[in-house]
């Protein structure tokens, strides 16, 4: 047999498949195996993507080295998405595959040099072993290194480390019948009592083994010498067995399940709609349009139950999972066991675990972020994507994917529904299903009739503040103590969008920045440094203007924990979470906040715009925004739209249950459309003016996009090639289609590179795809000048 392989190399002259011989001595290998190659000089890791029993090339074919895992890590399905993908999103088929795999199973390469003459191997370089060349610093080693090279003394081979480790842990098997350990039991001397509480809980629990470890000690307080023993004497045998790391095991199982829900008619509507396809199989993409509180949860656990019922396996998909614990739980609760959880918050063995047990089959339900798209469950029936309008679901580098066209291509693979749920869907969502590409369902009430909350707008243009700062404004402090007084509970978001805490001199208005960016260092009070968010660059806390040396400088913005010394300034009596990226970098502290708010141990929960999604907290009564504008100055097409919708969405905070709410935002721009749109909370209405923004600017959902940037050490290279580019692509496009630049991007340089790039807007290009591939082929070609271009299709951002 022939193995077809796509290897890890990610160049354009190995994009493509390689053939291989499969040595009888392999056995059978099965697609979607990971396999090892030799390829030119080296080994390399591969995916087998197809398997023939011919072959057209004349020469002899390789033999295929070994297989890496037990079981192929890609399903059939994967590996047929993989190419489809790779030609949508401009990206070798290698790094689409490899994203299909958890973080863990992404192998490193280690370079090794191994000796290969008689005289090399008795170097004291080797000491007896190949030399790992990553650890290699001395510059006398590297010249030996070289000159071992050159003489064919030694050479370079290419190690595949993989990182994923199986758990394991001791587990204990019966050798004898219940008779035999009644006997040993009267025969052992009455004072040895360890041996007798040991051989008694054997008699007691014969029928539960085999047992882990743990499992006895916890039980029965039998200590690990006791049962070394007991192996030595032959009651107990002993082996290493494989477990699976739980990732669900602090959450709260039965937390919701007393909660029985009846479905309001709104809800019963929806499902009425979206069953009979789950029953019929049908490749239907829905919309589900519904205000926040509206009970669109409770709408997905449905869904996913008729799909259960019919035999069929669930995918679904929630932003940053870490950050709603809240829908986690819901979801184990109503199908406990049967489901896995997939997000960047698992340790690398939890990930690997779950992984694991969805490839093995041995889950029904998944849920996970953007990456869990490409888990590899098997026989789908239903997908569902949360708050679809996220921009989180885009991938921002390569491979530059969109969960939702991915999953999209899955329900058609699979001839299954896909479910999109939001608040505020996306405008090119709702021009979709304007258009009856996707079915539209509405929920046009919260879930317990409650009104939406009464939004007031601050304008800070006016305002009058409290305390030293401008961040708060009388009315929010006021509202604030109120609901305190009533025992009620306040959200307060910082809006970090396009917003930094930077360094100004008065006296001749210089502006601290990274030397390696374009952009501005933002200060950070909790490790005295003035830092680069890009590159990660460092440096002190000016006291003086590094350029005119004057001590008139100043740090403009806010950040959440100046807002805080402010509120406690204020409120002495307030208890706050802070909930940003410092309080929640370690593994499991947003729950630990969100539990925290939720067992009203605190009174405010002050957040960037991670607080501003999802969460359902009934005693909220009172949201507060504090600046709502930073965002709508990015210079991009879609400024609004997220700015529409973090408004609309962190206002759906307040009032969830019993209890009316209000919110408050803080504005400089109170007549701005978006912020106007969003008091009101009338996602259709900002739709219907949006697409009308959007029409006049010839935006998507109108036209197409695709972005193209040039990056470069220089700035000069990068414009020329920009510049090239577009003088050759503009004369092979339609004449409607629109090609803007090239420009410096917004940011036009990061770490060191400058970019340039040039938007095309399209309505149809049967060309277009091809030509951007030619653009990518010939980049390949130039990189050795130190050019790269990317190619990002659709993009999110235009900056
Ligand atoms: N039929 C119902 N009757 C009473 N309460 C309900 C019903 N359906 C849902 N709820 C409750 O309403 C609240 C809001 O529901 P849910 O969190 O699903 O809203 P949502 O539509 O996802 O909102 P958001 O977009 O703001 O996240 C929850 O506390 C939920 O338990
Ligand atoms: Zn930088
Ligand atoms: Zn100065």
């Amino acid at each position: 047999m022939i193995a077809q392989v796509i290897v890890d190399v990610a160049a354009k002259q190995t994009d493509r498949v390689f053939e291989y011989h499969i040595p009888d001595e392999l056995g059978e290998v099965e697609v979607g195996s990971r396999v090892f190659v030799p390829f030119g000089p080296r080994k390399v890791q591969g995916f087998v993507i197809g398997l023939s029993t011919k072959s057209k090339y004349q020469g002899e074919l390789k033999d295929l080295l070994l297989v890496v895992d037990e079981m192929p890590p890609l399903t059939k399905e994967l590996i047929t998405l993989s190419q489809a993908l790779a030609n949508h999103v401009y990206s070798y088929r290698i790094s689409i595959l490899k994203t299909m795999l958890p973080r863990v199973m992404r192998a490193n390469y280690r370079k090794i040099l191994v000796p290969v003459s008689a005289k090399a191997k008795k170097l004291r370089l080797f000491q007896g072993e190949p030399l790992d060349l990553n650890r290699v610093t001395n510059n006398k080693q590297i010249a030996e290194i070289r000159h071992l090279l050159r003489s064919n003394d030694a050479k370079v081979e290419y190690l595949v480390e993989n990182r994923a480790k199986v758990k394991t842990e001791s587990q204990y098997l019966l050798t004898k019948t219940k008779e035999d350990y009644v006997n040993i039991y009267e025969a052992i001397r009455s004072n040895a009592t360890k041996q007798k509480k040991l051989v008694m809980f054997l008699i007691e629990n014969y029928a539960k083994f085999p047992l882990l470890q743990n499992e006895i000690e916890q039980d029965a307080k039998i200590n690990t010498v006791s049962l070394t023993n007991a192996v030595k004497k032959g009651w107990l045998n002993k082996k290493q067995v494989e477990i699976y790391r739980n990732p669900l095991d602090d959450y709260d199982k039965d937390e919701n399940q007393n909660k029985k829900i009846i479905l309001n008619p709104d809800q019963k509507n929806a499902l009425r709609k979206i069953i009979p396809i789950i029953n019929e199989k049908q490749a239907q993409t829905f919309l589900l349009e519904g205000v926040t509180g509206s009970g669109k949860t409770e709408v997905y656990l449905n869904a996913i139950s008729a799909t259960l019922k019919i035999g069929k396996n669930a995918l679904m998909l929630v932003p940053e999972i870490s950050l709603t614990p809240q829908m986690v739980e819901q979801v184990k609760s109503h199908f406990g066991e049967q489901v896995a959880v997939l997000h960047s918050g698992l340790s690398e063995g939890e990930l690997y675990d779950e992984w694991r047990r969805i490839r093995r089959g041995e889950v029904r339900v998944v849920v996970g972020a953007r990456s869990a798209v490409f888990a590899p469950l098997t026989n789908i029936g239903l997908i569902v994507i949360d708050e679809e309008h996220e921009s989180s679901y885009k991938q921002e580098d390569n491979p530059r994917y969109h969960a939702r066209d991915v999953a999209i291509w899955r329900s058609k693979y699979n001839s299954c529904p896909l479910l999109l749920g939001s608040a505020t869907p996306a405008l090119g969502s709702r021009a979709r299903a304007q258009k009856g590409v996707y079915q539209l369902l509405r929920l046009p009430q919260r879930a317990n009739k409650q009104s939406l909350p009464e939004v007031n707008l601050i304008d800070l243009k006016k305002a009058n503040f409290t305390g030293g700062q401008f961040d708060l404004s009388v009315e929010l402090v006021t509202a604030i103590k109120n609901r305190m007084a009533n025992k009620e509970q306040v959200i307060l978001m910082l809006n970090r969008r396009g917003f930094a805490n930077f360094m100004l001199c008065r006296e001749c208005g210089y502006v601290m920045k990274c030397p390696n960016c374009d952009l501005s260092l933002t200060m950070h009070k909790d490790t005295q440094k003035m830092q680069c968010h890009y590159c990660g660059y460092t440096a002190a806390i000016p006291r003086e203007c590094p350029n005119c040396h004057s001590k008139n400088i100043r740090f403009l913005g806010t950040g959440t924990q100046k807002v805080m010394a402010e509120l406690n300034k204020l409120i002495p009596e307030a208890r706050i979470l802070r909930m940003d990226v410092d309080t929640t970098r370690r593994k499991g502290s947003f729950k630990k906040i969100l539990d925290a708010f939720g067992d009203h141990e605190a009174d405010i929960l002050l957040g960037t715009q991670m607080i501003a999604k999802g969460l359902d907290f009934p005693n909220v009564t009172l949201v507060g925004v504090i600046n709502a504008d930073t965002g709508l100055w990015v210079p991009d097409y879609n400024a609004s739209e997220r700015t529409f919708e973090l408004l609309t969405q962190v206002a759906g905070r307040a009032g969830r249950a019993e209890k009316k709410g209000e919110v408050i935002i803080q504005t400089f721009n109170p007549d701005h459309y978006a912020i106007k749109l969003a008091q009101t909370q009338d996602y259709e209405r900002f739709y219907q003016y949006e697409m009308r923004v959007r029409h006049a600017g010839n935006y998507p959902p109108y036209f197409y996009t695709v972005l193209i940037s040039v990056a470069a050490k220089k700035e000069q290279n990068a414009a020329r090639e920009a510049y090239k580019i577009k003088n050759w692509l503009q004369p092979q496009l339609n004449r409607q289609t629109i090609v803007l630049g090239p420009t410096p991007s917004a940011i036009s340089r990061l770490k060191n590179q400058y970019y340039y790039q040039i938007l095309v807007k399209y309505k149809k290009e049967d060309q277009l795809n091809q030509l951007l591939h030619q653009i990518q082929d010939s980049a390949q070609k130039v990189k050795k000048y130190g050019l790269s271009v990317y190619i990002d299709n659709e993009p999110e951002r235009i900056m």
